[in-house]
């Protein structure tokens, strides 16, 4: 081809190229041509002016309403600056290095991203796919494309619609560090449906509910099932002191619960007692739920807290020791029954099991689909997750089983499926050490009024 042809071509190609960007952006191609022609028309002082004015206005908006400034200008336009600058920069150059594009006749056929969104930690891409790819041909190669992009890792999840993907590109682990216990909540401000516990990964509030359902956390010795339990604890104290809800505990290790064995004593129940009396307390648990729902039959369908009515959570350290490893056979049955009694019946009259379990095995609990929501703390094998999670949990993201040991940086993290998304979300449960424990302790015996922030 003649040099003068090649050279015209280009032209072209990068004249073409200015168009689709003019379109695609319109407010930065806007603002460049309005300032242009303001310093062609006034001078380069009038558009200066211009710029400062925005700046400042920008400035007051981002000091008066912090929040609306972040959702409406900072994020898109981060997300803007991201979009052009990591990924669709080297958005060819890396899917041909990972063999997500295809060459038919000479032409080549590229994926296409269509949006990005940008996160404190965390970019969310969404991607048309070839005609005729799957989402497990970009699971394959999530590894290059973190690479690729400079993520810490990728994850692929179903699209908006058959035929789109959307990626997420970790780039910070903002659960990398111990989140400090919690303050702890006005009465006024707990919500049994959404008591806050920790973090998501996005940084934002992790809450679990508790009214209308049971809890399952499972995890591996030392993966810090006991955060979990106190968070809750912790979250619902105010209402424990209000009479409203009443924690009755089941500490068959004698190791987490008993540290506060004062507030249940005084705002619930507690055994210890392998004897005989922890089950003897679940079954009594078992026996109110049976005579509250007689109560409530063609009364109430919906359950509200009250003195005469509590809320009972039922929190038991380590389900296995009552279920499956109890030497005498006749107490593991009756463990058992009130246990399926209580997870089966009653979630509608304002009883949740919150249940800790070392073995998420099968044999060991046949009782976990009782169970409507998981977590799945740190486990030793990856086929325990789908035991805990569901089936295909682990491949959709949840890798419980390669979560650190290391106590500062994995214990407390575990995956769970919230009620919107079918998809796991890593979480990381709030440390409730020793001293906030007796601080907790401090503030119910108080009635509330001892303060532990402020002492
Ligand atoms: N959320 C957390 N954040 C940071 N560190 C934590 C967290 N939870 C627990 N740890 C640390 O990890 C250690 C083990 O936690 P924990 O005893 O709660 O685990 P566990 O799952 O209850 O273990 P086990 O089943 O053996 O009782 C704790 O001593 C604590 O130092």
């Amino acid at each position: 081809m003649p040099e003068g042809l090649v050279l015209l071509v280009n032209l072209l190609r990068l004249l073409a190229r200015a168009v689709v960007f003019c379109l695609r952006h319109p407010i930065v191609s806007g603002a460049v041509v309005g300032a242009g022609w303001l310093a062609w028309r006034y001078g380069w002082h009038v558009p200066a002016l211009v710029g400062l004015v925005v700046v400042v206005g920008l400035g007051v908006w981002a000091a008066v309403d912090r929040a609306s400034f972040v959702r409406r200008v900072y994020r898109p336009a981060w997300s803007w600056w991201r979009g052009w600058w990591v990924y669709r920069r080297h958005w060819q150059p890396v899917l041909v290095t990972a063999g997500l594009t295809k060459t038919h006749r000479g032409r080549e056929y590229l994926p296409t991203l269509r949006r990005v969104e940008c996160g404190a930690a965390s970019d969310r891409l969404l991607v048309q796919m070839l005609r005729g790819q799957a989402p497990d041909a970009w699971e394959k190669v999530a590894a290059n494309l973190a690479h690729g992009f400079g993520a810490t890792l990728v994850r692929v999840r179903e699209g908006d619609r058959p035929g789109r993907v959307w990626l997420e590109f970790v780039r910070i682990d903002a659960l990398a560090s111990p989140i400090p216990a919690l303050p702890i909540p006005d009465a006024s401000a707990v919500d049994l449906r959404a008591v806050e516990v920790g973090r998501l990964e996005d940084g934002s509030p992790w809450r679990l509910r508790l009214l209308g359902t049971h809890v399952l956390v499972a995890g591996a010795t030392g993966s810090g099932k006991g955060s979990v339990l106190w968070s809750v604890i912790r979250g619902v104290l105010p209402l424990m002191v209000a009479g409203l809800v009443e924690v009755w505990a089941i500490d068959p290790k004698r190791m987490e619960l008993s540290y506060g064995r004062v507030l249940f004593e005084r705002f619930g129940r507690y055994s210890s007692d392998p004897g005989g009396g922890m089950v003897a307390l679940l079954e009594e648990a078992a026996g109110d739920m049976n005579a509250r729902a007689d109560q409530f039959a063609g009364h109430t369908r919906t359950f509200v807290p009250s003195v005469e009515h509590p809320f009972r959570l039922i929190v038991v350290d380590e389900l296995a020791f009552l279920t499956a490893y109890s030497p005498e056979r006749d107490l593991r049955k009756r463990a058992e029954s009130a246990l399926a009694i209580l997870t089966s019946q009653g979630r509608s009259v304002g009883y949740c099991v919150l249940g800790a379990q070392q073995d998420a095995r099968k044999e060991v609990n046949n009782l976990r689909n009782l169970f409507p929501d998981r977590i799945a703390l740190r486990l030793d094998e990856d086929e325990q997750v789908d035991m805990v999670l569901g089936d295909g949990a682990r491949d959709r993201g949840a890798l419980a089983d390669q979560i650190s040991t290391v106590p500062e940086v994995g214990a407390g993290v575990g995956f769970v499926r919230l009620e919107t998304c079918p998809d796991p979300v890593r979480v990381r449960a709030a440390y409730v050490s020793d001293e906030d424990i007796r601080q907790m302790v401090a503030y119910a015996l108080s009635g509330g009024t001892y303060r532990p922030e402020a002492a």
